[in-house]
């Protein structure tokens, strides 16, 4: 009797495998494999220092691996320059946010403009989701508060057509409403089929909307499962990250 054959598992849209990074010699990353589908929101937990930003920096060719690889959109982009893979369609939401302080709003975002082969937003429906947004696009971004600023560092990603967005701790330092806005956000990319990798330490929001979680510690992944699994299992989240 031949065997019914399995569909082939869809290729996820970014792969670590086997990821070693370092700062000059101390080695920040030891052997980190990860994967985020398409359409998946995927949480990178854990400790300070635990190595999220630099997985973060690695994926982005800012402190690129020294041995094993990254592939996003079935493209190995290891050693490819930050500017190539942002054009290949990965945005990226910094924790520092990283908008330009001395110019509007406006330019801000027409500068983040991107064609990739992924879908084009456009500043309207980045105003249908930050409504405030538009009222602003004036102002000096030095003048903006962290909630605003952090409308137009998500903005600007999205005006880049990402398959894949990073967010590094979106929720430092705003207020529980502007959090709530933030993680909406991302349930929202996730309806519109874009994959999101996001490093909190704000567990309890990020894992409520989360598909999947990692945790890291001290450079390595010791922990991989459905956010939903950290959420109710109040032992395992808090042996795993103390909370
Ligand atoms: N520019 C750098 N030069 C040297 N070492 C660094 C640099 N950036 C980070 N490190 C080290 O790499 C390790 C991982 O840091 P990383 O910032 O990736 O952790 P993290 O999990 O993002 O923590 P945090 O939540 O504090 O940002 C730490 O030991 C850190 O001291």
């Amino acid at each position: 009797m031949s065997a019914v054959p399995k569909p082939a598992p869809s290729p996820a849209m970014l792969s670590l495998q086997g990821v070693n990074t370092f700062y000059a010699e101390t080695q920040a990353l030891f052997n980190v494999s990860l994967e985020v589908g398409a359409g998946e929101v995927v949480a990178l937990l854990g400790p300070n220092g635990a190595g999220k930003t630099t997985t973060l920096r690695t994926i982005l060719g800012l402190t690129p691996a020294r041995s094993g690889s990254v592939a996003f959109d079935g493209r190995d982009v290891t050693r490819a320059a930050t500017h190539e893979i942002a054009q290949s369609g990965i945005g990226w939401v910094p924790d520092d946010r990283r908008i330009f302080p001395t110019l509007t709003v406006a330019r801000n975002l027409a500068i983040a403009r991107k064609k990739t082969r992924f879908r084009a937003w456009s500043e309207k429906e980045c105003f249908e989701i930050f409504s405030a947004m538009e009222y602003l696009m004036h102002r000096e971004c030095e003048n903006l508060s962290g909630g605003e600023m952090q409308m137009v560092a998500i903005s600007r990603a999205l005006l880049g057509s990402p398959g894949l967005v990073l967010f590094d701790e979106p929720s430092q330092g705003l207020a529980p409403k502007v959090v709530q806005d933030v993680m909406k956000t991302i349930a929202r990319l996730k309806r519109e089929g874009i994959a999101v990798l996001v490093v909190e330490q704000n567990v309890q929001s990020a894992l409520q909307v989360a598909d999947r979680a990692y945790v890291m510690n001290a450079g390595t992944i010791v922990h991989e499962g459905p956010a939903s699994e950290l959420l109710d299992n109040t032992t395992l989240r808090m042996q795993l990250l103390g909370v």
